[in-house]
């Protein structure tokens, strides 16, 4: 199953990933790494590793035309290497109903909270200032919603006392590259479908 995979920042969900298919248990090619942060850790990685990158930059203050022209340039990037499923994993930008369109193949994504708990850019944070015992990660379908899309498979991590957002943080990305990795071999196998 080849992939291409976007991040925002420091890529060690992406990692997780490399090390998997370097180490020959999944079943994937990471055909491309991609991002709107030139230079970021993320993409260091992937080049580290050998594999190919893109950066498609989109300014903080961006208008709606230069958003909607920034989907269209980054839908361009990642079919240029016809993956058969995206991977946003800290990827830190709302994809356009366009872009999935355009794009027709499945998108998943790694959310650091029980969806439809804490949705958005700063889901730790979010549950941590909420004051749960419990909170988690998700990976889910992408759809045009922010964090909307079918829930594939999610985990619990309990909140400590003495918890702060990186420290959570931390816990709940063990979790979430277990979820992630074991859904890529899920799908690679045929194991499951997504629509
Ligand atoms: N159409 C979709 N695109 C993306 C989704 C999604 O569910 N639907 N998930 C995100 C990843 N994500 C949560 O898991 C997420 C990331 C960022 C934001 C957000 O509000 N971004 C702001 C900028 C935030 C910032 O710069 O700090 C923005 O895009 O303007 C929400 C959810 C990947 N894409
Ligand atoms: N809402 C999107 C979001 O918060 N994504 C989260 O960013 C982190 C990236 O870590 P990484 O860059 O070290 O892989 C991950 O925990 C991912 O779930």
């Amino acid at each position: 199953m080849r992939i291409v995979v976007l991040v925002s920042g420091s890529g060690s969900n992406l990692q997780a990933i490399i090390d998997a298919v370097t180490a020959g248990p999944l079943p994937v090619e990471i055909a491309a790494v991609g991002s709107d942060v030139p230079g970021c850790k993320g993409l260091q990685r992937a080049e580290g590793a050998g594999i190919t990158t893109f950066a498609v930059p989109l300014q903080k203050c961006a208008s709606p035309e230069e958003r909607s022209e920034w989907n269209r340039q980054l839908c361009a990037a990642v079919q240029e290497h016809a993956p058969d499923l995206l991977v946003t994993s800290g990827f830190m930008r709302i994809l356009s109903e366009e872009f999935l369109t355009s794009l027709g193949v499945p998108i998943i994504n790694t959310h650091p909270a029980l969806l439809p708990s804490f949705p958005g850019a700063h889901g730790v944070r979010d549950a941590l200032r909420h004051g749960v015992k419990v909170t988690g990660c998700t990976v889910h379908q992408v759809d045009a919603g922010v964090d909307t899309g079918p829930i594939i498979a999610q985990a619990a991590v309990e909140i400590t006392e003495d918890d702060t957002e990186d420290s959570l943080h931390e816990r709940i990305k063990v979790q979430e590259r277990r979820l992630l990795l074991e859904t890529l071999e899920r799908l690679a196998a045929g194991r499951l479908q997504l629509s």
